[in-house]
């Protein structure tokens, strides 16, 4: 039978204690070899203790630096959400600074400024293609008088009301924006003055089946309108002012209808 690692070394061990075989000629050699066997299991042990000390060492070190790299890439992620949603807020705002420089605040069209930038683009394309385009200028008649007798918070209703009617009646390729207070401008691309005046009628006369109700009364509301087609030679502000005077001139001629301004002397009809 084999014997184990143990059993010889204790064997030897108590061979060695015995005083009998000190005269063998083999005791000495024996001894040392012991001696030196021991002296090698001891640095054996040694080693293995030291190197059992620098693996969990480094174990420590690993486990250390792979919790440092976790926190450090949890905070990573805690910086790319926070960026994240300051991105998205920026984004949101920017969106709203545009819609607010661009729309007006009451009726959500457009506002002067959105106008002139799409009178100037038509301006530049007629120049290069010579597409026909016109402009409609509108104003609420005797405003003043719905304000004055029903308050400024109804005023500002009616407008609304108008807003969602005057954009109803347009095409989608036409832009409508309040030019100021209770005045509208409506740009109608590829439109001469005889088709644009026939949408407008339809404008107008859907404004005067519009009623805006206060409590129980039916508040009626009209529009006159003056109508330019931008002409050669002409810039687009000289095309607002066209506009413009032919709006005076349906004022002029009893409110409630269109103007058509026609080689700079506009038209009446009613
Ligand atoms: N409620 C309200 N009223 C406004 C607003 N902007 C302008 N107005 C009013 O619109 C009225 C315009 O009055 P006028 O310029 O005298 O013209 P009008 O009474 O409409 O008479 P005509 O244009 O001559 O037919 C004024 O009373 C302004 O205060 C607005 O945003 N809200």
């Amino acid at each position: 039978m084999k014997e184990s690692k143990g059993d010889l070394e204790t064997q030897i061990s108590q061979l060695l204690e015995q005083t009998a075989y000190q005269d063998s000629p083999l005791y000495a050699p024996l001894r040392e070899l012991w001696t030196a066997h021991q002296d090698l299991a001891r640095r054996i042990d040694r080693i293995s203790h030291i190197s059992d000390g620098y693996q969990s060492m480094a174990r420590q070190r690993e486990q250390s630096l792979t919790e440092r790299l976790n926190k450090q890439l949890r905070q990573l992620e805690k910086v790319a959400r926070i960026s994240d949603r300051y991105q998205n807020m920026m984004r949101d705002l920017n969106e709203a600074l545009r819609e607010a420089s661009t729309h007006d605040a009451l009726t959500g069209l457009g506002n002067r400024r959105l106008l002139v930038d799409r009178l100037k683009k038509e301006a530049e394309r007629y120049i290069r293609y010579q597409r026909p385009f016109s402009l409609a200028m509108l104003d609420v008649d005797h405003f003043k008088s719905i304000n004055d007798r029903y308050g400024h918070e109804v005023g500002d209703g009616a407008l609304v009301e108008l807003a969602r009617v005057l954009d109803a009646e347009i095409r989608d390729s036409d832009l409508c924006g309040r030019w100021g207070g209770e005045e509208f401008l409506i740009l109608l691309p590829e439109t001469g003055s005889d088709e644009a005046t026939l949408v407008m009628e339809r404008v107008r006369t859907a404004v005067e089946r519009l009623g805006i109700r206060v409590q129980d009364e039916l508040v009626g509301m009209t529009v006159s309108i003056g109508i330019a087609q931008h002409g050669k030679n002409s810039s687009y502000s000289d095309t607002i002012s066209q506009a413009d005077h032919a709006l005076l001139e349906a004022k002029r001629g009893g409110r409630n209808r269109l103007s058509t301004a026609t080689n700079n002397a506009p038209a009446v009809s009613e």
